[in-house]
């Protein structure tokens, strides 16, 4: 049994590096909920008022997917658990929750966290990060073009996508519940390019065959 889980920035093409590894590797795929979140919108119309509801409903529906994914098969997932204190300390640290959001939050995420210590695997066995530059990641977010995403329609959007990427740097470095590689996602155009596909997928199985998980 092994698990995969993706990390990276908004747009830095985990969902679709996901597909390809669960497909190269036989395995199920796990993807967050997005189009189908119906808070999703809502905060980016209104972050304040919804930034704790959106989280809860992230935690939510991620406990539900590691929950299935982490018992007994082979499984990738487009994003990890461990982002979504990144995402609600950044809210918070912009002002977009109170300290009682942020108390509850952390206490249900841990309360969460103890309980995937039962789980038949407790961690993942590797976390692939997709590193990607503001500009590459303004790219992919136009190119996928979901509306309420774009710095055309709220140029607010700047500014949190530099703050993103800046949490980002320390939190890959201070990952430590797994084995973890790098991808450089400005470099590979694993999307569009076979040859680039070939090269990173070549440095997910190096690494598992490292691990001799293959
Ligand atoms: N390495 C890449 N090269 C070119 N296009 C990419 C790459 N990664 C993602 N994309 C494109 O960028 C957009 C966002 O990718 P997606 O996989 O949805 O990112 P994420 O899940 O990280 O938000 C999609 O339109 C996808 O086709
Ligand atoms: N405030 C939060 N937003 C989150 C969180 N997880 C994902 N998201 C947002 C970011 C994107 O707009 C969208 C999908 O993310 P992708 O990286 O897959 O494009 O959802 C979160 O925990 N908090």
């Amino acid at each position: 049994m092994t698990v995969l889980v993706l990390s990276g920035a908004i747009g830095a093409g985990k969902s679709s590096l996901t597909g390809m590894i669960a497909k190269e590797l036989g395995t199920k795929a796990f993807y967050e909920s997005v189009d189908d979140n119906p808070v999703l919108p809502l905060f980016y119309a209104d972050p304040s008022k919804y930034a704790f509801l959106l989280q809860i409903y992230f935690l939510n529906t991620r406990f539900h997917s590691i929950k299935a994914a982490l018992q007994d098969d082979n499984n990738v997932l487009d994003r990890s658990i461990y982002e979504d204190a990144l995402f609600f300390q950044m809210n918070a640290d912009m002002g977009r929750a109170n300290q009682t959001e942020v108390a509850i939050y952390k206490d249900l995420l841990g309360n969460m966290m103890e309980e995937l210590k039962g789980m038949p695997k407790k961690n993942p066995d590797l976390l692939v990060h997709i590193d990607v530059s503001y500009d590459t990641m303004i790219k992919r977010i136009t190119k996928r073009g979901r509306s309420y995403e774009q710095i055309q329609t709220d140029p607010s959007l700047v500014d949190y996508y530099h703050r993103l990427l800046d949490y980002y740097d320390p939190w890959y470095k201070n990952y430590q519940y797994s084995p973890k590689i790098r991808i450089d996602g400005d470099r590979y155009d694993f999307v569009e390019n076979p040859k680039d596909r070939e090269i990173v997928m070549g440095q997910i199985k190096d690494k598992l065959h490292e691990m001799g998980k293959i």
